[in-house]
């Protein structure tokens, strides 16, 4: 907001007439603080012409996220309805689950574990009492009128998730960040509404309601889609080695909504927006810097964020509000009087007299479970196989591919450096090329540790070892041997032929020689790139080069 000189002089008589010592005038725009301050002495006052500036912080964004994660099991949260995606509309809910009277929940012990070893894995304190609560609000999918989770005490509280990302002009600088779990409650998920637009009616399926689902909320910590996104992908791999949560975000079994504001450092937190209806971590990413972007657009017009819920579009990568009015909603919260206290004990020796071990959730039991963790892993590869950060980041995040690699390191007589490469660049570009997931491999580990161990015998050269995977893509069904022996592409090994070989390219380049004898040995390249086509690629450029060198000195 500049001030015009006439505005100025205008301020500044209107102020003359109330200054007395000294009096300072504080105009902030959107990025500056100016101090104006205007002295007087005696009857004359003038304007001091020294502004003191003092730029104010950057505005920045900031995250918090609430993760609903599906519980991987058979049954549901409070019945015994089975849980099953993709399953015939309304054909797997209970009495309890369409809330008909007289029905009563029971607690799946299956689902507590599943959210206890969640709490465990991240470092949460496990309450040993918990409780459940009604929170009501009225949707057609959700019969009772209320769902029941936990809102007062909930199961795990005070964890920590460690993620990391990429950094730097080719992306293989590790940056490891974390953020705290505020906690972690047991909650009951909806049911699906399905919207006929042409009939203008609306479907309700059930079988989705009651499933059990594990609510994490995030400290708001973050700053940006990019550790949003980390932060999740993260959270699934833990997720899935737990086996708690399959957590498929297209498939809904995690569901992540992201709370939005921007503030300048040092200031309070500024007003969130709730994204929803994010169905992959990249729109998670988009949708968050999107609505970061935009809301610092609209308090720099001097415009005012509204607390709303908002929705992401995926198409044109913004988000827009949502008709619902869940921001203005009273809850009415109130304990659930149908299902009393939930206590876990610490280990059995810890039990109260009468209690059957067999029938409460033992913490002791569950710590003893927890499989190795993601980030574990990838220490693990470091200081085995002694790979680079980055490529124990890929073996671990794609779901199989450090099996795969274990699988191959162990039967290839090769060092695990090479195999690394065949795995991440050959076997994976292929996968990625034909969106295939690494289980659908046409190569089995087996497959591709015979091929490397013919190349390191000295079988077949590393290109023609190339060729021949892309035809072991195509044709799985047949052995390595099998193709090397069918196309003839075993390494010219016998000295005399490679002589001959050699000695024919060199008298057909004359021009070339002159050069390399003039000096310029980088020649000497193309007539070794002659060599490689005549044989398709079946010799070793170590022992070609020595032969031409000595043949043109
Ligand atoms: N100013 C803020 N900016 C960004 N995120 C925030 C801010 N304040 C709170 N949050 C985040 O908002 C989320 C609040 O989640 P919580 O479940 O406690 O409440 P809720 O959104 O009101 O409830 P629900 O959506 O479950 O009905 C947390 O993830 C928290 O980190
Ligand atoms: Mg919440
Ligand atoms: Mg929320």
């Amino acid at each position: 907001m500049a001030t015009s000189s006439s505005g100025y002089s205008r301020m500044f008589f209107k102020l003359r007439k109330y200054a007395n010592k000294s009096q300072h005038l504080y105009h902030i725009d959107s990025f500056n603080l100016v101090i104006r301050t205007i002295w007087t002495s005696g009857s004359k006052t003038q304007l001091q012409t020294k502004v003191h500036t003092k730029s104010l912080p950057q505005m920045v964004g900031v995250v918090g996220l609430e993760v609903h994660a599906q519980i991987q099991s058979t049954s549901k949260l409070f019945s015994g309805s089975h849980v099953r995606f993709l399953a015939p509309p309304n054909s797997l809910v209970s009495h309890f689950d369409a809330s008909l009277p007289g029905t009563l929940p029971v607690l799946n012990r299956r689902c507590v574990e599943a959210a206890v070893l969640t709490g465990l894995a991240l470092n949460c304190t496990i309450n040993r009492k918990s409780l459940f609560d009604r929170k009501h609000y009225f949707y057609a999918d959700m019969p009772a009128g209320y769902q029941i989770t936990q809102q007062r005490v909930p199961i795990a509280v005070n964890g920590i998730l460690v993620y990391s990302y990429f950094e730097g002009h080719r992306r293989n600088q590790v940056v490891t960040k974390s953020v705290k779990i505020k906690q972690i409650q047991l909650e009951q998920d909806s049911g699906k509404s399905l919207h006929d637009d042409e009939q203008s009616q609306t479907l309700i399926d059930l079988n989705r309601a009651g499933v059990g689902l594990m609510e994490l909320v995030m400290e708001p910590e973050m700053c940006c889609g990019e550790e949003a996104a980390a932060a999740v992908r993260e959270l699934q791999l833990i997720l899935q080695a737990l086996g708690t949560c399959q957590a498929n975000m297209a498939e809904g079994q995690l569901r992540v909504d992201a709370n939005v504001s921007v503030h300048r450092p040092g200031e309070p937190l500024g007003v969130r927006t709730e994204v929803k209806n994010i169905n992959s971590v990249r729109h998670l990413a988009k949708a968050i810097d999107y609505e970061i972007q935009r809301q610092m657009e609209v308090l720099q017009s001097a415009g005012k964020v509204l607390n709303e819920t908002r929705g992401f579009d995926s198409k044109s990568g913004n988000t827009i509000p949502m008709r619902d009015k869940e921001g203005l909603q009273d809850y009415r919260f109130m304990p659930e009087p149908n299902l009393p206290p939930l206590f876990v004990y610490e280990s059995e020796a810890s039990l109260p007299a009468g209690v059957d071990p067999a029938q409460v959730v033992l913490i002791d039991r569950l710590s003893a479970q927890l499989p190795e963790l993601p980030s574990v892993k990838r220490t693990r590869l470091v200081e085995k196989y002694g790979m680079l950060q980055e490529h124990s980041f890929t073996l671990v995040n794609e779901d199989g591919l450090m099996d795969y690699f274990e699988n191959v390191v162990q039967t290839a007589k090769a060092e695990p450096r090479k195999v690394i490469g065949w795995v991440i660049k050959e076997l994976m570009g292929n996968l990625n090329s034909q969106n295939l997931k690494v289980s659908q491999s046409p190569i089995s580990p087996c497959a591709l540790a015979e091929l490397i161990n013919l190349v390191e015998a000295g079988h077949i050269s590393s290109s023609t070892a190339k060729q021949v995977f892309q035809e072991m893509w195509k044709a799985p069904e047949k052995t390595v041997g099998q193709i090397v022996k069918e196309q003839d592409l075993w390494m010219i090994n016998d000295k005399e032929e490679l002589q001959q070989i050699c000695k024919r390219i060199v008298d057909s380049h004359p021009e070339e020689v002159q050069i390399i004898r003039g000096g310029n040995t980088k020649v000497l390249n193309k007539l070794m790139g002659k060599v490689q086509r005549e044989t398709k690629g079946r010799t070793d450029p170590v022992q070609v080069r020595a032969i031409l060198e000595k043949m043109v000195s």
